[in-house]
């Protein structure tokens, strides 16, 4: 049994209290299927959310089961499903691969056979069987629903809250989704809540719950709701609803839901008598001697069952591992973000090579012995400048270039890695998933990505332009471009998880981009003052930095000659951009965590 005593949610509008839901009290038993009805923003939502424990609730409490949730804690993930109005699953997987990786997340199984087994129970029972090998993409409206409520179901939920799933469907498709939520409630005890616009199929549910501006108006059977509202229609129920205030409503309702709630009961009563609801168990009824026996040996015999038939949560590596193939299916399916990545990577060292002529040329000696007349000493002196500038601007050039690409490639990878599944993994968190695997997956694709791009792009532009280094030059070198491909990697995933739009955080982080190389103080030294403030954020100074440290003696006094900026010492530059890579991990630590479901 689910009730609600006098549960209110508030927030603060311009300083003043205002109650989104209001003092709603309810009785829900197992084995329920409920409508939540009521105008366009009287709280049905906000309702359901404050039911699911994602909107606490600002007074009254909560019970399950007898169970206060807000001083007992909230229903096991396991037990309690969540159908959003947005999907759930990603475009380019399946059908099976979507509720596959749902199971996988969401329920601990033995092996392959439960595994399977639960999938294809779930598929059936949605109806899905027959489309389980479509992508997502191509689905209907109707079959997304569903999809929708079948990766919920993996977990046989106790409780399953439906958020406006019937809204866009033809008439056909939704007198088919109510339906199919009525047979769901009809298994197992499960009791089904469901938010919807439309009175349509009213007569599917058991009950009707009518909000009005956050209060309850009416919560009787079906057939009694044209009666109450003295309406020949249900559609004249909202029109009806506009005549007078919520708190008449409310307390009209409290007056007059004796002979309602009456009526509930007789019809609960009649429904397990036809055997059309089967019950494992109905706490609310007081059991028999023989009953209670029976009861306690059922509690025997749920300790003496071995942990694993419990619905338990699976672990962090089974999560991560679950995530962590599921994106890069999701990578290779969608040819789009495939083409642009691998473009990226191939085409972006070609550009750096274009420079490559100046940097492989020579800088001539100054003889040791001074020329006989000072007109040949100018003349030598100036060629060896002129070739120190020629060669130390485009060595300078190339491994700031390089640096440049590399933080392009870096936003590129992961600005919209989190901001942009956010709602799925709000949903998925939700479900029991941990936010440390979901993070340690897209740490462990974005590694690769980072590996493949900054190798590629070192051992490509060495191939045309060698890198200038003295002994272990070329390896300094690489460590530098890995580095800060990954501490922009990780900056921008970190902004990623902060930001509430995938379009902020894009723009954000090329923003961040954008500055690197005006900053850096490799084109242009910047004033001391500003130079102070803002060089230990620039990731891409330090990888310069510590790149053209690693260049041969002759090599660096010609970069020298064209820069005004200081070189930092190399160990400096390791740190700095260690800690780059450190703070934007914690900020996607910080970003995972925080609660962020409108
Ligand atoms: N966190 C919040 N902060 C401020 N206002 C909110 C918040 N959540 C909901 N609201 C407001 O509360 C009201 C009820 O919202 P809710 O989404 O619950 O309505 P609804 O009945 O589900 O509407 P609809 O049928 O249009 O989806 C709306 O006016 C909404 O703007």
């Amino acid at each position: 049994m689910l009730e609600l005593k006098e549960v209110s949610f508030t927030i603060k509008k311009d300083g003043e209290d205002v109650n989104l839901v209001d003092k709603v009290s309810i009785n829900v038993p197992r084995g329920h299927f409920m409508a939540i009805v009521g105008p366009s923003g009287c709280g049905k939502t906000t309702l359901l959310k404050t039911i699911a424990g994602l909107n606490p609730e600002s007074a009254g409490a909560l019970f399950w089961e007898g169970r206060n949730l807000s001083e007992e804690g909230d229903l096991d993930p396991s037990e309690i499903g969540y159908v959003p109005q947005f999907s759930i699953a990603y475009d380019p997987l399946t059908v099976d691969e979507s509720v596959e990786a749902a199971t996988r997340l969401r329920v601990r199984t033995r092996d392959t056979e439960e595994l399977d087994g639960r999938i294809d129970r779930v598929l059936e029972e949605t109806g899905l069987t027959a489309i389980a090998d479509r992508q997502v993409k191509v689905l209907s409206g109707g079959q997304k629903r569903r999809l929708g409520l079948a990766m919920e179901l993996v977990s046989d939920p106790k409780l399953l809250l439906c958020d406006e799933v019937t809204s866009g469907l033809d008439p056909r498709s939704e007198r088919e989704i109510v339906r199919l939520l009525h047979d769901l409630s009809r298994r197992e005890g499960r009791i089904v809540l469901s938010v919807t616009h439309s009175l349509a199929h009213l007569e599917l549910y058991d009950s009707i719950l009518v909000l009005h501006e956050g209060r309850v108006a009416y919560h009787g059977p079906p057939d009694q709701l044209n009666h109450y509202f003295s309406v020949h229609d249900t559609e004249e129920v909202y029109p009806k609803l506009a005549t007078q205030t919520s708190e008449r409503w409310q307390s009209s309702w409290m007056k007059h839901r004796g002979p309602y709630y009456s009526k509930l009961d007789r019809n609960r009563t009649k429904l397990v008598d036809s055997g059309g609801l089967h019950l494992p168990v109905v706490p609310e009824l007081v059991p028999t001697a023989e009953e209670e026996r029976d009861q306690e040996k059922d509690k025997e015999q749920e300790k003496e069952k071995p942990q694993g038939e419990k619905i338990r949560t699976p672990g962090f590596f089974a999560q991560f591992t679950t995530l962590l193939s599921r994106r890069w299916r999701i990578f290779f399916r969608d040819r789009g973000q495939l083409f642009l990545q691998l473009a990226i990577i191939l085409c972006f060292p070609v550009l750096v090579t274009l420079f490559k002529d100046n940097a492989n040329g020579q800088i001539a000696n100054l003889s040791d012995t001074r020329k006989t007349n000072i007109e040949a000493d100018i003349r030598e002196s100036a060629t060896v400048k002129q070739d120190q500038v020629k060669v130390g601007s485009a060595v300078s050039g190339i491994i700031m270039f390089q640096v440049i690409l590399l933080s392009l490639m870096a936003s590129n990878n992961s600005a919209r890695e989190i901001a942009g599944e956010r709602p799925i993994f709000e949903k998925e968190k939700f479900g029991g998933l941990r936010p440390t695997a979901y993070l340690a997956s897209k740490i462990t694709f974005l590694a690769c990505l980072v590996l493949a791009q900054s190798l590629w792009m070192a051992v490509f532009v060495n191939l045309f332009a060698p890198f200038r280094g003295g002994a272990g030059g070329f390896e300094s070198h690489i460590i530098f471009l890995l580095l800060v491909n990954g501490g922009m990697t990780a900056i921008c995933l970190g902004i990623s998880a902060l930001m509430r739009t995938a379009e902020q955080a894009s723009l954000l982080s090329i923003y961040l981009v954008g500055f690197q190389l005006p900053l850096s103080g490799a084109v242009l030294a910047l004033p001391s003052s500003i130079e102070g403030i803002t060089r230990p954020f620039i990731s891409a100074y330090w990888a310069w930095s510590g790149s053209v440290g690693a260049l041969e003696p002759k090599v660096l006094e010609a970069v020298k000659t064209v820069i005004s900026t200081s070189i930092s010492a190399q160990q400096t530059c390791i740190y700095t951009l260690g800690f780059h890579v450190a703070a934007g991990l914690i900020a996607a630590w910080i970003g995972t965590r925080r609660h962020q479901w409108d």
